[in-house]
């Protein structure tokens, strides 16, 4: 149940560095229930470190991170997963070896209280959480439109293929908040009119809050509640589409970058 009223996420004051290197400094971001927020700035503004921050693969020196109001900072990614957080990688991270289903599978696995290798045993309790497990990838399969290469091989398809079932691979966890890295990199239109659609409808009819790093500016400014900039570990403007697009300072950062923001 998620609490009313409460953010579905919040990061507070991150401070991170490398080295003699200050990634971000003093970032808070704030992302409302059902909303989506997007995370756009010029390459390696920190959009990246901000996410693996919230979900535990980086430790920022300084914030803190909460999930529906709950702390979670300082929790390794499994930890933080198990508080319905999900993510998709710009490296897609899927086993190249192994089917669609069987991908979606995994995913699913660590929902599983009987875990994999009993969850492989026809019987007992393994046997019906299988079954329920199974049941769930169906319905992904179906919303994903993935059913006519349900049992291809990952590493045969294309990388737009593969981008989506990377999206089914975060879905499985069930997830209440969904982080996406770049969805849309390396996509056809058709390809991005479909992710886009998925987003929408994960934020509409499965109450979903999504963050969402990407850098095609049309599909920001076309799908976001709120935008959030980044330059240079520090957000320089934040607010609804048209009061980014029209920002002094981000028009500057992406001008500065040789880029255009989209009307
Ligand atoms: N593990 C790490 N070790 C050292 N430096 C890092 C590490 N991760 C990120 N950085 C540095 O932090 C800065 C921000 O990188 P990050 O990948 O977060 O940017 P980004 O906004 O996501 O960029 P892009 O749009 O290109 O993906 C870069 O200078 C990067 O080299």
């Amino acid at each position: 149940m998620q609490p009313s009223g409460t953010p579905a996420l919040e990061a507070n004051g991150i401070s991170l560095r490398f080295g003699g290197l200050t990634v971000l400094n003093d970032v808070s971001l704030e992302v409302g229930q059902r909303q989506i927020v997007s995370l756009i700035g010029p390459n390696g503004a920190g959009k990246s470190s901000l996410v693996n921050c919230i979900t535990g693969f980086y430790r920022p020196q300084r914030g803190t991170v909460t999930v529906f109001g709950e702390d979670v900072s300082g929790l390794p990614p499994q930890k933080i997963a198990k508080h319905r957080v999900a993510r998709t990688y710009q490296n897609i991270e899927l086993f190249d070896g192994m089917s669609v289903l069987e991908n979606l599978l995994l995913g699913r696995h660590m929902h599983m209280s009987s875990g994999p290798i009993s969850g492989g045993l026809w019987w007992g309790k393994a046997r019906n959480e299988e079954l329920r497990e199974r049941e769930v990838v169906e319905d992904l399969v179906d919303f994903l439109e993935l059913e006519s290469i349900r049992n291809a091989p990952v590493s045969l398809l294309s990388y737009g293929q593969r981008k989506r079932v990377d999206l089914g691979r975060a879905l499985a966890q069930d997830p209440h908040i969904l982080i996406l890295d770049e969805p849309m990199a390396g996509m056809n239109v058709e390809e991005k009119e479909d992710m886009v659609r998925f987003i929408l409808e994960l934020q509409e009819t499965r109450a979903i809050s999504i963050v969402l790093i990407e850098h095609d500016m049309g599909v920001v400014m076309d799908i976001s509640d709120r935008v959030a900039v980044l330059d240079f570990g520090q957000f320089i403007a934040m607010g609804s589409p048209d009061e980014v697009k029209n920002d002094p300072a981000v028009i500057r950062a992406y001008v500065g970058g040789a880029k255009e923001i989209a009307s």
